[in-house]
């Protein structure tokens, strides 16, 4: 295999910024209240930085009515509604019966908004009328699903008709997860204290979270040493960290050789979008073995491939010895032609350790008939897939994706991409890496053998198995962006991502 993109070495500092959970949240504030002193300071400062956040976006905004909780989520609350109240706005504060403040802290800040003659009311089943919401009902403190009444209080949040201000989580999602267990706010934006949270970042979190702010709350840089960060994020300017310009004297067998494998009878389309997909995402030569009825409509879209009829399995042994990197799985079928050519090739990889992405039926297969993978093999399940290869059920997957791609990194010893709303890429036993890219016209069919062909082609190009399925999962979902700004997300179709790879795939190079 060739080096046309930069895996960076071991110790080198890597793309991105870092994502954390509650417990890491939790272990920052010991240490700025460690270093800094009080509670109500920090949470003065989250107050008035929810204050600042609201001026900033919604400046006409005169009615304020701020729904408070009964811990310091609660109390930051209370501080942006005295914050409101002192620059002369109708600013009140709705909280239900059981939820008057029950830490010191935020029962400081509830004295001080009422010293200040700010009004309490309890929720009967309708909010006052506001010109924008301020959700301070939980944060990373949620600890189980909210009762009836607590629901019918968010209910009443997502269905008021004006814009939802969160504060640090919208009340009712796992900052964690990025799933609810039942009810949760539906924020406008959502305000985050300290650090990112990942759940706000992946499966429902960016339904819940909206657009998303951070205030550090002054925090001593120091503090953040004590937590334990839960994936890297890496977004459309980080491409340019793997693709660099490539080296002028380069030759088509400095960037690698793509075997593609798949399109059964009535699926043919599938393997053909993996080959495009991989010639444009830059491998030197792409081969294609599939059932020779495919071979004249893939050499009339695709005339830069090669192929191999494959009707009969024993033809196509030269191709996978001549093979830089397998791409296993688009149209395949579980049928006997799928499930022959799967065991002829994981045996050749095996034998040979020839790097695999394995999508689709492959991991269908996989998952019926479970065998070990060639050191360095790249999964790229959705979430029905992954739940196959995890025998487990769908929701189980998307009520903890981070769990999820840990545990299917682990269980499979390979690189795991699991798709879907805030992408998570996971190595066995390493960081995670969130996506933050892609929209929801990407979930179309076929979308997924774009995603085999590209990280196949950046393979093929270098990178190793985790730096392939991380840049390859970003590149397709910037493609994704690019195609649908075009115009828009629905009915975007995989080709048009094809078309739009090759610019995405050579970023202008960090200066
Ligand atoms: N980290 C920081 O440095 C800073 C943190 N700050 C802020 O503090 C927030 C964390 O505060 P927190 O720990 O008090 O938790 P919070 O989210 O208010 O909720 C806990 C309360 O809710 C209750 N409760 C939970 N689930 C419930 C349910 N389903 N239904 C009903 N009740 C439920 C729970 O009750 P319990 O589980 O104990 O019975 C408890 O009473 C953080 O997100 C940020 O906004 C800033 O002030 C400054 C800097
Ligand atoms: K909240």
């Amino acid at each position: 295999m060739s080096a046309s993109c930069a895996t960076p070495a071991p110790g080198a500092s890597l793309p991105g910024s870092l994502l954390y959970d509650a417990a890491a949240l939790r272990a920052i504030e010991a240490a700025a209240l460690a270093h800094a002193g009080e509670a109500t300071a920090l949470m003065q400062r989250a107050g008035q930085a929810g204050w600042r956040t609201l001026l900033s976006h919604w400046p006409q905004a005169r009615r304020i009515v701020v729904v408070c909780g009964p811990g310091n989520n609660g109390g930051d609350g209370y501080v942006l509604a005295t914050q409101a109240l002192a620059s002369g706005c109708d600013a009140v504060v709705v909280r239900l019966e059981p939820h008057a403040p029950r830490t010191e802290p935020s029962r400081a800040m509830c004295a001080a908004f009422e010293a200040a003659s700010g009004r309490i009311e309890a929720f009967g089943g309708a909010l006052p009328p506001a010109d924008i919401l301020v959700d301070a009902l939980f944060g990373i403190g949620l600890s189980r699903a909210p009762d009836h009444a607590t629901a019918a209080l968010i209910d009443a949040i997502n269905a008021a008709g004006v814009p939802v201000l969160a504060l640090d989580t919208p009340s009712g999602l796992s900052g964690d997860r990025g799933s609810a267990d039942g009810a949760a706010v539906r924020a406008t934006r959502t305000l985050q204290f300290l650090a990112p949270q990942l759940g706000l970042q992946t499966g429902d979190g960016p339904d819940h979270a909206g657009a998303l702010s951070l205030d550090v709350l002054g925090v001593d840089a120091h503090c953040f040493e004590a937590a334990q960060a839960q994936a890297r994020r890496i977004d459309a300017q980080d491409l340019a960290h793997w693709l660099q310009p490539r080296p002028r004297n380069a030759h088509k067998g400095s960037h690698g050789r793509v075997l593609c494998i798949g399109g059964d009878h009535g699926t043919g389309g599938a393997v053909m979008l993996a080959a495009g997909a991989a010639l444009r995402a830059g491998a030197g030569l792409v081969e294609v073995a599939t059932q020779g009825v495919h071979i004249a409509p893939l050499l009339a879209r695709w005339p830069e491939a090669m192929v191999r009829r494959t009707d009969n399995v024993s033809a196509f042994a030269g191709a996978l010895d001549a093979a830089d990197v397998i791409a296993l799985g688009p149209g395949l079928g579980q049928g006997s032609w799928g499930h022959a050519l799967f065991d002829e090739t994981l045996d050749a990889a095996s034998a040979a350790d020839t790097p695999l992405v394995l999508d689709a039926d492959a991991l269908n297969l996989l998952a019926a008939r479970p065998r070990g993978l060639p050191a360095g093999a790249v999964l790229t399940p959705h979430p029905g897939e992954a739940a196959r290869l995890l025998e487990t059920d769908t929701a189980t997957v998307q009520h903890d994706r981070p769990d999820a791609v840990r545990a299917l990194a682990a269980r499979w010893n390979a690189v795991v991409v699991l798709k879907g709303a805030g992408t998570l890429v996971c190595a066995p036993g390493g960081l995670p890496w969130l996506i933050a890219a892609g929209n929801p016209g990407m979930a179309t069919g076929g979308m997924g053998d774009v995603l085999t062909g590209v990280i196949a082609a950046l393979r093929a190009q270098g990178l190793d198995a985790e730096h392939a399925a991380a840049c390859g999962a970003l590149l397709h979902a910037v493609a994704g962006d690019r195609a649908a700004r075009t115009a828009g997300e629905r009915g975007l179709l995989p080709g048009d991502l094809i078309d739009v790879l090759r610019a995405c795939a050579n970023p202008e190079p960090h200066p």
